[in-house]
């Protein structure tokens, strides 16, 4: 059970006796006004955020983590009663030490964790659904920008994420090169490539597909589209796991007494692995909404931090003060280590990839986020 803490940028008062405790517990910050990078406005962003440690008399051991496409604000258990999806990683004397450093992770608007998405009210107390703008990952780090004001944060001593989260973070110090010392980036690249975008969209349309999506305002009807959510998520799922682990989990065994050969007028059964799908699918189901599926995904289709600077080269070459640790996963086949090898060598201070071995794929940045220590200890958060 979480304790939440309404809080108003404008009430400063109340924003500093709340800001930096307890631990691991979501707060709101009202941010005011916001319009988005496409130009629509809405009159209130509201972004739900969590801490962990205490910020330094110079405000100089900030963290900012940022979350992946269904992840959230949660990443380490603090005094919450529910863990946290960095836990291990993050947390007193973990790899990001909330002792020594003062963590923020906020969750991403659009999204349905605690921050203004589709599901949120309007002034009329109807739900946006799809009138909600479309939303780009620009749009959630000036957001964010706000978050690090209110909380006395003028420069992140790293922002770090993975995935979406590690294209998050690599828009911060595009956007704000000023307001980064180190920028850890994961799994994610410089820009969606056509498969990535390809791969999102088949999910995007399948969601869009379900009857029960209708057109983006369901929020009022019986129905929602689970159906459709569910596919998204297993067309997803087999993109964050490799062909090899597949095979070796599951291979071609059934599901424990189903029996996928079915005889004359006998209904199919499943394999283990379309087991597991299900089971994947069944569980985002229970906790995402399909319209911030939509917008989150398409603003990851939309990553690109050539935008508004020319090119790559021109978005990438302004980043000279920023120190980068850039993380693949061997075996990724979504965010292909081709692409963070190309981001690390068109940095001003071009640097090497540091591996993730894993044969589980892009979801190593989740499992096997622990390698990465011995090199952000020595080289980030030393
Ligand atoms: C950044 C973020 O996304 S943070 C928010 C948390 N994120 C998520 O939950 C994302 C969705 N989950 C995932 O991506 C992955 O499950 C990870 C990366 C978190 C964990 O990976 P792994 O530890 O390798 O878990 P794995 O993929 O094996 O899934 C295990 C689940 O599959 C279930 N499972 C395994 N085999 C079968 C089967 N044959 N039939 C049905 N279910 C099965 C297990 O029971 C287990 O269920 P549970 O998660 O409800 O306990
Ligand atoms: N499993 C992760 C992978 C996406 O990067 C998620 O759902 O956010």
């Amino acid at each position: 059970m979480s304790v939440e803490a309404d809080v108003d940028l404008y009430d400063s008062e109340t924003f500093a006796a709340l800001d930096y405790a307890p631990d691991g517990i979501l707060k709101h910050l009202n941010t005011g006004a916001y319009t988005f990078e496409t130009g629509a406005t809405l009159p209130q962003i509201v972004l739900g955020y969590e801490t962990w440690g205490t910020l330094n008399k110079d405000a100089s051991n900030a963290v900012f983590v940022a979350h992946a496409l269904t992840g959230d604000s949660h990443v380490a258990q603090g005094a919450s009663s529910e863990a946290g999806w960095w836990d291990g990683f993050v947390g007193p004397g973990q790899t990001v030490d909330t002792e020594r450093y003062f963590v923020v992770a906020a969750n991403m608007v659009g999204g349905c964790s605690g921050s203004t998405g589709p599901a949120s009210p309007d002034p009329n107390g109807k739900a946006w659904g799809s009138r909600f703008p479309f939303t780009t990952i620009k749009d959630s780090v000036r957001l964010e920008s706000r978050l690090a004001d209110a909380l006395g944060i003028k420069v992140w001593h790293t922002v770090l994420g993975g995935s979406l989260g590690g294209a998050r973070a690599l828009e911060w110090a595009v956007e704000f090169p000023e307001r980064v010392r180190n920028c850890v980036v994961v799994a994610a690249t410089a820009e969606s490539s056509a498969e990535q975008i390809a791969f999102a969209q088949a999910q995007t349309a399948v969601i869009r597909l379900d009857p029960d999506f209708a057109g983006g305002d369901y929020y009022e009807n019986e129905r929602v589209p689970s159906a459709g959510l569910g596919i998204a998520r297993r067309i997803a799922h087999i993109t964050y796991r490799t062909a090899a682990e597949l095979d070796v989990r599951f291979g071609r065994a059934a599901q424990g007494a189903e029996e996928p050969v079915a005889g004359p007028g006998k209904g199919r059964g499943r394999y283990q692995v379309e087991s597991y799908l299900d089971h994947q699918a069944d569980k985002l189901v229970s906790r995402f909404d399909a319209n911030s599926y939509v917008v989150l995904t398409e603003a990851l289709m939309s990553h690109d931090v050539a935008r508004g600077h020319g090119s790559m080269q021109g978005a990438l070459g302004r980043l000279g003060g920023v120190r980068f640790l850039v993380g693949a996963v061997d075996s990724d086949r979504l965010y292909w280590p081709e692409q963070s090898e190309l981001l690390a060598r068109s940095l001003p201070d071009p640097c090497n990839v540091h591996y993730i071995t894993s044969p589980i794929g892009h979801d190593g940045f989740l499992t096997d986020i622990e390698q990465l220590r011995e090199v952000l200890n020595r080289e980030i958060l030393t």
